[in-house]
């Protein structure tokens, strides 16, 4: 029994299976966080298309039972002050294994650390996937946006995430500072008496299982790289061991063999004989605009994910439109890779796009790739009608702005 959830009276838990494989009923219930800011808009917009989607997919055999679960400032309302992350709201995405969240606030400098960050290391969501893809009519910075086509995995369970950090002139920063001076012989430390301190912990178990996810993904999905994406030159024991451990698990587990004298790999023709390279992470911002067409499938840490999930966004029309997902080996939470953006809540104005492809990530992750197939559909119809919302419209002369709202009507009716 929950304390603020109430549980649908139709519907049905998704299972897990031992083989990590998924039992879907034919009316699952799905969890969701409406979200902070612009969720308000996005999250109700989100639901219809995907319950238009279903309804037209399966004509009534299938149906998804929401269920409200709270996050963030909603949560403070509903539970009272200071709560921000209920236990029953993890208890409940672990218990329904199927979730989707709308973007949570986090302050910068002082104040909560973030919701985000925190569910996906309380539920071991270790990998963040991001597929970047074009449609055609969406205007970019590129010449030749549809030549982006990659799937970021990102490493989402450690490194400066972690949140192991202390503020400049507390008593801990001191404590810190003395311990790394006087008992490690670090002399490097510019200015001690007004640092704060941050830590980075990468490790061979959190690297290898992210890389083992990008590789098996490869070869499923027939891509032709991975791309370990790293800054080892500078953080040996960190980044550059992530490069590291990331080719020994290729050659280990993949049967992956040394390419022209390495470091680049090649795994055997029967797992598609794909490529495993690494690149520095500052030359791999530069590459992605310049030669995008050379990189598929990304590997890469945390804090290099987080800045390449909007890098890439933006090379293929922005973050309005940038879907992810958030995975363990058991439990998948959908959300889109753009925030709160603050500035737009309520107004009903921003782009939902991002929400419903995360939400057809979601479908297709269950097995109702129908419906997925026909948000797609109505995504790349509606976007070549040029009816668009505001972000998209200011960069196109021949536009109809819609607003929010609006354009998940237009979805739904170009679903067929
Ligand atoms: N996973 C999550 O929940 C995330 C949460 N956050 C949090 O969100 C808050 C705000 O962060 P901020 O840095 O402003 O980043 P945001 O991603 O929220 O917004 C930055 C800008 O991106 C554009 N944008 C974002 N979403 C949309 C959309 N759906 N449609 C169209 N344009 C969009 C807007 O651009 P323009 O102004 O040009 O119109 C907006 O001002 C912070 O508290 C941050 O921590 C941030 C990222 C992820
Ligand atoms: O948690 C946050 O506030 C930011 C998270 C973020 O930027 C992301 O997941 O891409
Ligand atoms: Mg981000």
């Amino acid at each position: 029994m929950y304390q603020h959830i109430r549980t649908p009276a139709e519907g049905e838990k998704i299972r897990v299976n031992e083989d990590f494989s998924l039992s879907v009923p034919d009316n699952p219930v799905i969890p969701f966080i409406e979200g902070d800011g612009i969720g308000v808009d996005i999250t109700p917009v989100m639901k219809k298309v995907v319950d238009a989607a279903v309804s037209r997919a399966y004509g009534g055999k299938h149906k998804i039972s929401w269920m409200e679960i709270y996050a963030g400032e909603k949560s403070n309302q509903v539970y009272g002050e200071n709560v921000w992350l209920p236990d029953e709201t993890l208890e409940a995405a672990r218990e329904y294994v199927v979730s989707i969240k709308g973007p949570l606030t986090t302050p910068v400098g002082g104040g909560i650390r973030s919701i985000n960050v925190a569910l996906r290391q309380q539920l071991d969501l270790y990998v963040c996937l991001r597929p970047v893809r074009y449609f055609q009519g969406v205007p970019s910075p590129l010449k030749n946006p549809e030549k982006t086509d990659m799937v970021i995995f990102r490493e989402n369970s450690e490194d400066i995430y972690a949140g192991i950090e202390w503020e400049a002139g507390s008593e801990d920063a001191k404590k810190v500072i003395n311990f790394l001076m006087n008992d490690m012989g670090v002399t490097k430390i510019r200015f001690p008496q007004t640092s704060g301190i941050g830590i980075k912990p990468v490790s061979s178990e959190g690297t290898e299982r992210l890389v083992r996810k990008a590789i098996q993904y490869a070869i499923d999905n027939k891509r032709r790289s991975v791309t370990l994406v790293h800054k080892g030159n500078i953080m040996k024991f960190t980044e550059g061991a992530f490069k590291n451990w990331g080719y020994a698990l290729a050659a280990r587990e993949f049967g992956a063999i040394p390419l022209d004298g390495g470091p680049w790999m090649k795994l055997p023709e029967d797992k598609g004989g794909i490529v495993i390279k690494d690149v520095i992470a500052d030359a791999f911002l530069q590459q992605i605009l310049l030669r995008p067409e050379e990189y598929d499938v990304i590997a890469t840490l945390n804090l290099n994910g987080d800045y390449v999930s909007d890098a890439l966004a933006a090379q293929v029309g922005g973050i309005g439109i940038a879907p992810g997902a958030n995975l363990s080996d058991s439990i998948a939470i959908f959300e889109a890779t753009h925030g709160t953006a603050p500035k737009y809540a309520g107004k009903d104005q921003v782009n939902p796009g991002s929400l419903v492809l995360s939400a057809e990530m979601m479908l297709r992750h269950i097995g109702w790739s129908e419906a997925a197939d026909l948000m797609v559909r109505a995504m790349e119809r509606t976007i070549q009608d040029s009816v668009v919302t505001y972000d998209f419209a200011r960069q196109m002369s021949d536009a109809q702005k819609v607003s929010c709202s609006a354009f998940g009507e237009a979805l739904i009716s170009r679903m067929t």
